[in-house]
């Protein structure tokens, strides 16, 4: 194992991994994150992932648009812009050891590495690429996935819920200790969102219109995401203002906890059995 091994003590910067739709606000969630983490005298290390982004108003330490020209990409392999987006990551992910050491080398000066990922979420969750950063750095530092969501446009309780099912698919996807960040709260408070995630009358109330069979559909999941619901760390921000900034590095410093009591551990014990397996198999092979 190297020397940025799961088992290893030594402080450690926070990987925060931003996931969310196309316009909840990642990139701005990212600098108002970047500008927080300066004013506390703290150092940031920002890594954007999305290759098809025109303009990138942090400055990013590493920017896939610089090892991979999205465009191009389309027009070599003939693709669409997801298809494109998808080919960019993989051949980005294929040079994810060289990214590993530049962050190696930075990370006992940097406190935080930040990522923006595409706001096409499938390719980033559900792709091979998506899974082998998430994991590899995750295997190296302390990993919190922030789940932002467009408050404003999540007050129906039939965007709310598709906003939960992703959120619920992607956190039991990762494993990782998992922040739903409700951006935006400068337009509308996340208040409800958090009334609804705890109170299920108060949900049932506001599908109380909706007599359709979604309604209902609706309805039933709702319960069954109650167990989801208890596990969820809920933060309210303006990446615009920077309200809620405070709240939110509180609830991180907590999930830097549940890192290190389960993620970690349980890391440990997948590589040792994994181990474990393969002396087994070679013993056999050589008797
Ligand atoms: N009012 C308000 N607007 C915001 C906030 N955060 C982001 N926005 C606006 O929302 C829009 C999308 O923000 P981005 O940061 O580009 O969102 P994104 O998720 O990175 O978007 P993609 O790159 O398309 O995935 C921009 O017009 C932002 O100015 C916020 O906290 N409050």
């Amino acid at each position: 194992m190297s020397s940025s091994s799961a088992s290893t003590s030594e402080k450690k910067p926070t990987v925060i991994i931003c996931i969310g739709m196309a316009g909840s606000g990642k990139t701005s969630f990212i600098q108002r994150v970047n500008s927080y983490i300066h004013s506390n005298g703290k150092a940031g290390y920002l890594l954007n992932l999305d290759p098809a982004v025109s303009q990138v108003p942090f400055g990013a330490n590493i920017d896939i648009r610089d090892t991979v020209n999205y465009k191009q990409v389309m027009k070599e392999y003939n693709l669409g812009p997801n298809g494109g987006i998808l080919t960019s990551l993989n051949l980005f992910t294929t040079k994810f050891d060289q990214v590993l050491d530049f962050i190696e080398k930075r990370s006992k000066e940097v406190d935080y590495i930040l990522l923006d990922t595409p706001g096409q979420i499938e390719i980033f969750t559900w792709s091979a690429s998506g899974a082998i950063i998430t994991d590899t750095l995750a295997a190296s530092y302390p990993t919190v996935v922030a789940y932002i969501i467009d408050t404003p446009r999540s007050t129906s309780p039939a965007t709310f819920m598709s906003n939960m099912l992703y959120a619920c698919s992607i956190m039991y996807k990762t494993k990782l200790p998992f922040v739903i960040v409700f951006n935006k709260t400068d337009v509308v408070s996340h208040d409800f969102a958090v009334e609804w995630m705890t109170d299920y009358e108060s949900f049932q109330n506001a599908l109380q219109d909706n007599t359709t069979y979604m309604g209902s559909l609706i309805n039933s999941m709702c319960l069954m995401l109650e167990e989801f619901y208890n596990s969820l760390k809920v933060s309210g921000v303006s990446a615009v203002t920077g309200e809620g900034m405070d709240e939110f590095f509180d609830i991180l410093k907590d999930s830097v906890k549940e890192y290190e009591t389960e993620y970690k551990p349980e890391l440990e014990r997948m590589i040792k059995a994994k181990v474990i397996t393969i002396i087994i198999h070679n013993n056999n092979n050589n008797s």
